[in-house]
């Protein structure tokens, strides 16, 4: 079965400055990966490249065997992209539904599907986005990314600044769409420990570079690789 992506050496950056030093990735399709690493390595880099926001300097990207490459962001979206960046990106001025409707694409998600994944946005549909806390905002990011009915979906940091119970909210509601949906993802998490169990594999970057690739399960058991990279101490609950 074609992956549903594909990077080969993938460099990229900001201007001249090149963040990626060449980053090679496969995703199967329905498998979910944890991309992991200290600050500053270069994830939201690696995610915002194949939503096509950064200077592109080589290499390619493959969107289930197409190269959207030099695609435009808009144009990757409408090719199956579902991106949720680190500053959630709603419209403060529309209502929940206007937001979920204003970018829907046909599909298997709707908006009566998305209230049932996240039953808190339904009992705000009527007020606008800026009424909404951090976790409904959140979660509103990710239902409107959903309503493009992606083929790959692009979370970044999506439980950062939230209280501890939104965040296992979140998290729950991410399950059922990778597990029980079968979507395709890459969730950039600090909390390698909470997010690696929702995960089939993960990959630490370091410098704009992978140092580690494997499944999610061999990594959590790997007290030296999750101390050397992430700086997650034995029994820390991150
Ligand atoms: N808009 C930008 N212009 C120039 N350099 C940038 C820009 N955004 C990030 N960088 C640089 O790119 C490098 C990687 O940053 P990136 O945000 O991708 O890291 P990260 O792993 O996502 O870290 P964090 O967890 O802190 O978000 C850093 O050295 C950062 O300073």
């Amino acid at each position: 079965m074609t992956p549903v992506l594909v990077t080969e050496k993938l460099v990229a950056g900001y201007g001249e400055a090149s963040v990626l030093s060449g980053i090679s990735l496969t995703i199967p399709e329905g498998r979910t990966l944890a991309l992991l690493g200290r600050n500053g390595t270069g994830k939201t880099t690696f995610v915002n490249t194949l939503a096509g926001v950064t200077t592109y300097h080589s290499g390619s990207i493959r969107l289930l065997g197409r190269d959207i490459t030099r695609l435009r962001a808009d144009r990757r979206a409408a090719a199956g992209i579902g991106w949720v960046p680190q500053e959630r990106n709603i419209f403060k001025s529309l209502t929940v539904e206007e937001n979920l409707t204003a970018i829907a694409r046909p599909g298997v998600w709707d908006v009566e599907r998305v209230y049932g994944m996240f039953p808190r946005l339904k009992e705000r549909r009527r007020n606008l986005g800026n009424q909404l806390s951090g976790g409904e905002q959140q979660m509103l990011a990710v239902g409107r990314a959903l309503m493009v009915n992606p083929r790959l979906l692009l979370l970044d940091e999506p439980t950062e600044g939230l209280a501890p119970i939104i965040v296992d909210e979140l998290l729950a509601a991410i399950r059922r769409i990778v597990e029980g949906e079968g979507m395709s993802a890459i969730i950039i998490e600090q909390k390698a420990r909470k997010i690696l169990p929702l995960t089939d594999d993960a990959v630490i970057l370091d410098r704009g570079a992978v140092v580690f690739q494997g499944t999610s399960t061999d990594l959590l058991a790997d007290e030296t690789i999750l101390g050397q990279h992430l700086g997650v101490e034995k029994g820390a609950r991150h």
